[in-house]
Formats: structure tokens, C-alpha cells, sequence
């Protein structure tokens, strides 16, 4: 699998990602720093890990959203690539306009940090095919802006297309019907605010999150 992780100003997710990608995939993933023009060419798959780019400040991922290398993902991402936005990924994907609704500071106003259990909502996307729809797993959350919103219209919408990936267990940052994970309306993107790439091992305590990257890379294999 050639992918990239790209790293802001305050990425703090991207050696786990970077880890995770080359423990399944057998392979190192490009790192990408987010002031490079260009992506190379080829990439079958680019991640977005967690941090607290540009320090957070205006909004969570706003300011990463207009790196350089975001055109280059944006354009990605429309050419059918898949894009995967871990936390402050995902904040990242939807000031991009990659995906629809906004996450606000969390219902609680405090920062979350827990492993919580998530629906596995559908089960058939690129991303989450090793996944039973309707199963739950478990996997870690740590952010303070995860509170996912969208209008009432634009919830019913992504819900009837499938689009809603993971849906929260239990209350966890006040997020409309406790959406954790959404795909576009081409499910090549998947934003979602729990961390895969910290459940992928024994040493982990949790290996819920492999199967993510499994089905990441089962999609190649088909593709
Ligand atoms: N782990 C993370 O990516 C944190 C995301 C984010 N900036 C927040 O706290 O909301």
C-alpha cells in the first residue's frame, strides 16, 4: 500500500498513524509536511491523523484546512483516493468541506478521553468492511471539539444513505444522535473522532481498531 500521513504544525497523532499503517500494510507510509505543494502520484490512501494543528486556534482544523497540501488532498480525495480523518482529522475534513456537519466543543465543554464503545453503522464501506454492521467495538476518544453537528435535514440525509459509519454507545460529547464517524456521499472519505490507530495491538489492551486498516487495504486488493 503506498500511503502518506500528512503532519501539520501540532499533528500529534501521526507517528501512530504512521505505525499502524506500516504494522498492517508491511509498508512505511510517506510522511508529508503540510507546506509541501503536491502529493507524489500514486497514492492509494492518505490519513489525517489527530493533533491540535496550528494550536486549534479559530477553530479545530480550520487553519490545516487551508494548508498548501490540502488542495492536493482535496483534489485526492475527488479523484477517488481514499481519505481516512482520525479526530482532529476528521475537524480537519470538515472545514475542508470534505464532509458535511462541523464538530463544536464538546457538550460537556471538556476534554474526553476514554475508551468508548461505538455501532458499527455500516459495515460495507472501504473502510469498514472487516466490521459487522450493527456490532460494537471498542476504541479510544481524547478531544474536546467532538461534538459532531449538522442541520436536522442534512442528519436525515446522511443517515439514509448510509453514511453515518459509527454512532457512539453511550454519551460521550453531546453529538447529534451520537454520531462518531461520516462518510462522503462516495464513501472514499470516512471522518470519524475515535482513534483506530490506538487499538491495533495486545500491548494496546484493544485490537478493535485493525480491522480499519484490514479493510483499507482488502479494498486495494479488489480494486
Ligand atoms: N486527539 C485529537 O486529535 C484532538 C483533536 C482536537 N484538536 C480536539 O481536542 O478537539
Amino acid at each position: 500500500m503506498r500511503a502518506a500521513v500528512i503532519t501539520f504544525p501540532g499533528s500529534n497523532c501521526d507517528r501512530d498513524m504512521a505505525v499502524a499503517i506500516e504494522k498492517i500494510s508491511g509498508t512505511a507510509p510517506l510522511r508529508v509536511w503540510h507546506g509541501d505543494a503536491e502529493l507524489p502520484d500514486g497514492l492509494d490512501f492518505i490519513a489525517l491523523p489527530g493533533g491540535f494543528s496550528y494550536g486549534d486556534y479559530l477553530r479545530s482544523g480550520a487553519m490545516a484546512a487551508n494548508s498548501p497540501i490540502m488542495r492536493s488532498v482535496v483534489a485526492a480525495a475527488e479523484r477517488g483516493v481514499p481519505v481516512l480523518g482520525v479526530c482532529n482529522g476528521f475537524q480537519v475534513l470538515t472545514e475542508a468541506g470534505l464532509l458535511p456537519g462541523a464538530l463544536m466543543r464538546n457538550a460537556g465543554q471538556t476534554f474526553v478521553c476514554r475508551t468508548v464503545p461505538l455501532t458499527v453503522e455500516n459495515g460495507q464501506s472501504l473502510f469498514t468492511s472487516g466490521y459487522e454492521t450493527g456490532s460494537t467495538i471498542r476504541i479510544p476518544v481524547a478531544h474536546h471539539d467532538g461534538n459532531y453537528f449538522a442541520d436536522a435535514e442534512t442528519l436525515d440525509r446522511i443517515e439514509g444513505e448510509g453514511r453515518v459509519a459509527f454512532r457512539y454507545g453511550e454519551t460521550v460529547n453531546g453529538s447529534q444522535r451520537d454520531i462518531a464517524g461520516v462518510l462522503n456521499e462516495a464513501g472514499n472519505v470516512l471522518g470519524m473522532m475515535p482513534h483506530p490507530e490506538r487499538a491495533i495491538e495486545d500491548a494496546h489492551g484493544n485490537s478493535d481498531g485493525r480491522a480499519m486498516f484490514e479493510s483499507i487495504l482488502a479494498s486495494l486488493a479488489v480494486a
